[in-house]
């Protein structure tokens, strides 16, 4: 197996035709953002403290109430077949291998109720507002009876921006792959785009209702026992009001560069919406993780877990569930170092004085 997950990005280019590697691989506008979420986490340095058992670290932790390997868990991707045919299952299996949080999402190219049949690990289902709320009330009551454990609500794409690689590419999704959880009629212009259009912006165009605010959050807050994540909050105010609204973790994220151009990186943006929430509800950092000293870091900086993009797409290309597997033991064994050698026997250990800024 190979050793960092870079080594899967390279596999994974190789392998995947070039319309979607870039559809994977791309981000929006200048593309700006590509990067300045890994910038900011290695402008981080990590402060080890010395002489402190570490005989018996203990990566464990929990998130809303699931109990979790690490304070790691899988970022809600769609349609993971494109990287490999056996698409979300793949995911799964090798995601509960470890008892690995899978967050699904909307657009997964596998049935809800097949994912979670294969699943060991706790299941997340991912939701983007749509413009027709009976397929999003119909998504949310399978979820429910399959036993997912929350509703994830991605706040951060009330419409898909503008991502230059797939408007080159005239980006559709190729035929056999489609979103399988969705009614199809709302499956509008996902398989056909015209040259300089990318089918996957056009779909979100017609079907994303881009109207909706805090006071519809509260309409869906009642329609659902499950508990309620934000995705894509970079802010202090939107965190206090997510916590007001009833809110039980958020997701800190710049979308993996994909939304707004020239936003906040993540790892900048978590430590006032750490001190904004102080403890009210629980956060994770998503973009640009790529080892596990970057769980460690996201811990200091107030986050109690990470989720990870675009590696499990790697891995997944690589070899299907077995480099899914490979790529969440490479992060695990990562921190589990990173944590003997900083000094830090439990997820509780890291804090603010673990980092400095370079
Ligand atoms: C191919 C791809 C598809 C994605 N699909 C979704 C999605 O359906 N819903 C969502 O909330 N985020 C989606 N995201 C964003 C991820 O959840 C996550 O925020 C981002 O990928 C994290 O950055 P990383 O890839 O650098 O780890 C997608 C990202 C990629 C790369
Ligand atoms: C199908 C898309 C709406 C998902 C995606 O590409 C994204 O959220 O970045």
């Amino acid at each position: 197996m190979e050793s960092t997950l870079y080594d899967y990005e390279t596999a994974a280019r190789e392998r995947l035709p070039r319309p979607v590697w870039d559809f994977l691989a791309g981000g929006s506008g200048t593309e700006s953002m590509l990067n300045t979420s890994r910038e900011a986490l290695d402008r981080l340095t990590l402060r080890p403290r010395c002489l402190v058992d570490v005989s018996d670290c203990r990566p464990d932790t929990s998130l809303l109430g699931s109990p979790l390997p690490a304070p790691l868990g899988i970022a809600p991707m769609a349609y993971h077949q494109l990287a490999h045919s056996d698409g979300e299952l793949a995911t799964a299996r090798a995601a509960g291998a470890s008892g690995t949080l899978l967050t699904v999402s909307m657009f997964a190219s596998r049935a809800l109720e097949e994912i979670a049949a294969v699943a060991g690990g706790p299941l997340w289902l991912q939701l983007y507002w749509l413009r027709r709320r009976e397929p999003m009330l119909d998504l949310i009551r399978r979820a429910e009876r399959a036993g997912y454990r929350a509703l994830v609500l991605t706040v951060d794409a009330p419409r898909i921006a503008h991502r230059p690689r797939d408007v080159r590419n005239g980006f559709a999704l190729p035929a056999g792959i489609r979103a399988a959880n969705v009614d199809p009629a709302v499956m509008t212009a996902t398989h056909s785009a015209a040259a300089g259009q990318s089918a996957i912006a056009r779909h979100a165009r017609e079907q994303f209702d881009s109207s909706i605010t805090w006071k519809d959050l509260a309409w869906l807050r009642e329609r659902t026992e499950l508990p309620l994540v934000l995705k894509g909050v970079l802010t202090a105010e939107d965190a206090e009001l997510a916590v007001q609204y009833g809110v039980d973790a958020l997701v800190v994220s710049n979308h993996g560069g994909r939304q707004l151009d020239f936003a906040t990186p993540a790892p900048d943006a978590l430590p006032e919406i750490a001190d904004a929430v102080a403890g009210r509800c629980q956060l994770i950092l998503d973009g640009a993780i790529r080892h596990g000293a970057d769980i460690a870091k996201a811990l200091c900086l107030g986050a109690d877990a990470v989720f990870v993009g675009r590696p499990v797409l790697w891995g997944l290309a690589h070899s299907g569930s077995d480099g899914v597997a490979a790529v969440l033991r490479t992060l695990m064994r990562e921190f589990d170092e990173v944590m003997a050698l900083m000094g830090a026997p439990d997820v509780q250990a890291f804090h603010r004085s673990g980092i400095a800024r370079k």
